[in-house]
């Protein structure tokens, strides 16, 4: 839930002075209690109107009808209570808190960002809501058939908390009411994550472990958080590694499994771990894939055996092995078509000692009870990720409530004295606390990025945007992100459109020439150079200039696929990431008028019925649905390219070549009329963008500000960025408004 400016000030309907002549009920609040607060007909009524306006979903007001036909004696008041917690699901929280949907009526509806013509149009929840308390609310919600704290097995769970109030006047109760399913992910997850808390070894393996940690990083001045890290998460059986990008989350998890896998077989020489890593979507699963195996090769294997032959001779002959092959938690867990169950769960648990997660942010709260509860008991369990992303569109922040006392760590003094003989490292007092909770022991949040360094534009933009508002005023973080934004850093580019040519030369050819020295002459982290930023000519061009000539498809598939990778390899170089689905700023109007510049340009041909609809050489598409029969997973780019037929050489049929993890078949073809969940990607949502990088990202934010823009939202957009950034306003100041709103899950974790 966005954070509200000012309860009813907040401009759902896009600029102030048609919003404010078009939302009577909005400032003319009602003097009597509204009628769908005492009666389930007008509620019905009213659900009814909010419906057909797209303001609540039918499955809600399907749930209502339900709950009213089970119990008829409910109060209109619980039901309408129904209605809005079913309702929250499906916009990412887990539960409806009643005191935050009093203070923000208007947000627990989908009151449309874009506007509405608002002909006849229904309250607004404020509305409804304005005369009623929380008092009469929670008192509404106890019925013998319909709720519980819990117990029994009512549809329905209410839990109530109290908080000592701000101004030390006694306690405030909290009230927040689940479905039930909802209430017993999040009561899975606490017990799963509770039991698996507990220290394990606290002998620090007859010495084993500060050696392996010593063989594995090397004896540094300041302290490495990724050594702390690793000793963390091998102390007990559930560990997270939370940190921004580049700050070596995958090195760090490759450094673990290697010193679990030293541990383990110091103890039982026969028996390695058996490790198992997994990502919630293909595309994030193939890049750790990558960079994990790319890292595995450079761990100090050989000295961490010999350490091991050191200790116990016995187990001289054990090689260390670390697993390189990435799954989808979905392929992982064993998804079953049409059902949401899985065939790994609590009675089938999977064969497994350590599992790691990775883009763990991206994991809402059903998967993650699901994947915890298929934990066999003795399993370890690593979450990988970054706390400040943008939580999964599905219900639930599981990662981000996990670690929102991260950034102060919160060690106890016992934990700070075992990492201090495990590491050799004393930690600074600001990160101490006697009063730290067990959960608060197994979290690391990594400190340094590798990858961006103070000279690059979008880690200072990253950093600027993520400070938490707890920490500066709202003035300060604007200014803050405008000081980065005007610098002159060599990888970033701030744009604001006054001409609508701008916008596609950008798309087009990247315009390396609003960057430092035309985008020349950079190298990165490692050395190596950057190549100049690029726009989506760049894999038209490898798409025509590397066409196999004169071979057949069958006669040589090697060229076909060495051919589909380049362009693939040439499309990850661009992409235009944009905030909304809907409208000329969405991913809808943008695709179109993308592919139209292109076909402008003599880079795309089709009519233009066909890129609308239709498929084309060059279009560019995403999966939005697993499929199981084509081994495609939601996340998946793939692009379209023709082949010659071969019942016709001289004729062409289109085929979508999509990337595989499989050396012997890099490519996958698949023809587009076997493909049923896909979108052109000329334009991708940020949501739709996690887990994957792109060398040059550009960043389009609407001209008016609405609730999807938030910090988050830009922070995950700016950091899908590897070289280059170019951040663009439609209007100016829409960023200056984004920065300063933060997303704010309701869920009891
Ligand atoms: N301690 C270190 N010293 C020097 N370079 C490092 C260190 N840790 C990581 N790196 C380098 O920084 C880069 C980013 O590291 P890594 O991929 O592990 O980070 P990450 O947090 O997983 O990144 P991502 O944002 O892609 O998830 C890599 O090139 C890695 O080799």
């Amino acid at each position: 839930m966005s954070k509200p400016k000012d309860t009813h000030t907040f401009d759902l309907f896009g600029d102030a002075p048609e919003a404010e002549a078009a939302q009577p009920e909005v400032t003319t609040l009602p003097i009597s209690p509204h009628p769908a607060l005492s009666d389930t007909t007008a509620l019905l009524a009213l659900c009814e109107r909010w419906v057909a306006r797209g303001w609540l979903r039918d499955l809600d007001r399907a749930l209502v009808r339900f709950l009213a036909t089970e119990a008829p004696d409910a109060p209109a008041l619980l039901l309408l209570a129904a209605a809005l917690a079913s309702h929250q699901l499906g916009r990412g929280h887990v539960c409806l808190d009643l005191n935050t949907t009093l203070n923000a009526p208007d947000f627990a509806l989908s009151l449309p960002p874009e506007g509405d013509d608002l002909t006849d149009p229904p309250p607004l929840p404020s509305a409804v809501l304005a005369t009623l308390t929380l008092a009469e609310w929670q008192a509404a919600l106890h019925h013998p058939v319909l709720t519980s704290e819990g117990s029994g097995n009512t549809p329905l769970v209410v839990v109530t908390a109290y908080a000592s109030s701000s101004t030390g006047s006694g306690s405030v109760s909290h009230t927040r009411l689940y479905l039930r399913r909802y209430w017993q992910y999040e009561q899975s997850l606490h017990q799963q994550i509770a039991s698996r808390l507990e220290v394990m070894d606290d002998d620090n393996h007859q010495g084993l472990l500060p050696q392996a940690l010593n063989t594995l990083f090397e004896n540094t001045t300041t302290l490495d958080w990724q050594k702390t890290a690793c000793a963390l998460a091998a102390r007990s059986r559930f560990g997270i590694i939370t940190g921004g990008p580049g700050t070596g989350k995958t090195t760090t998890v490759v450094r673990l499994l290697a010193l679990l896998q030293t541990l383990q077989l110091a103890r039982q020489p026969s028996q390695p771990l058996r490790i198992r890593l997994a990502a919630p979507t293909g595309k994030a699963a193939a890049r750790l894939n990558e960079s994990i195996a790319g890292q595995v090769s450079s761990l100090p294997l050989t000295q961490l055996e010999a350490l091991l032959s050191e200790h116990l001779p016995a187990a001289a002959s054990n090689a260390i092995a670390i697993p390189t092959e990435v799954t989808t938690l979905h392929r992982l867990l064993g998804a079953r078509p049409d059902t949401r169950h899985f065939r790994h769960n609590a009675t089938n648990p999977l064969a497994l000692d350590v599992l790691v997660i990775d883009e763990a942010s991206m994991v809402d709260i059903e998967m993650m009870a699901a994947v915890l509860s298929a934990l066999p008991a003795n399993a370890q369990c690593v979450l990988l990720g970054d706390k400040d992303q943008l939580a999964s569109v599905e219900a639930g922040s599981v990662l981000g409530d996990l670690c929102r006392r991260a950034e102060a760590a919160h060690y106890t003094p016992t934990t700070a004295q075992w990492l201090e003989s495990a590491t050799g490292q004393p930690l600074p007092p600001e990160y101490l606390d006697a009063q730290g909770q067990p959960l608060d022991q197994a979290i690391t949040m990594l400190r340094v990025s590798h990858r961006f360094n103070e000279h690059s534009g979008i880690g200072q933009l990253a950093q600027a945007i993520n400070q938490p508002s707890h920490a500066q005023t709202d003035r300060e973080k604007q200014q803050a992100v405008n000081a980065v934004l005007r610098h002159g850093y060599p990888d970033l580019h701030h744009l604001t459109l006054s001409e609508d040519t701008t916008l596609d030369k950008l798309v087009i050819h990247g315009s390396a020439d609003k960057f430092l020295n035309g985008g020349e002459g950079r190298t990165n982290h490692k050395n190596e150079p950057i190549a100049p930023p690029t726009g989506y000519r760049h894999y038209l061009k490898v798409l025509n200039a590397q066409r196999p000539r004169g071979e057949s498809f069958e006669e040589n598939p090697a060229a076909y696929n060495a051919w589909a990778s380049e362009v693939l390899s040439a499309y990850s170089h661009f992409q235009l990431l944009c905030a909304l689905r809907k409208g000329p700023w969405g991913v809808e109007g943008l695709n179109l008028h993308i592919a139209k510049t292109l076909r402008s340009e003599k880079l795309l041909f089709g009519s233009d019925y066909t890129l609308e609809k239709g498929w084309y050489e060059g279009r560019p598409v995403l999966v939005t649905q697993n499929d199981y029969g084509l081994k495609l997973m939601n996340g998946d780019i793939g692009i379209t390219l023709a082949v010659p037929d071969p019942r016709n050489p001289q004729q062409k049929l289109l085929r979508v070549a999509f990337p595989t993890s499989d050396a012997d078949k890099p490519i996958r073809w698949v023809l587009p009329s076997r493909l049923h969940a896909v979108e052109t990607v000329f334009a991708m949502t940020v949501h739709k963008s996690q887990g994957s990088e792109f060398l040059h990202t550009a960043l389009l934010l609407p001209p008016t500000i609405n609730p999807i823009l938030t910090r988050e939202l830009v922070y995950t957009g700016i950091t899908r960025a590897r070289d280059w950034l170019t951040l663009i306003e439609a209007k100016r100041g829409v960023l200056n408004e984004a920065v300063t709103r933060e997303v704010m899950r309701v869920s009891g974790m």
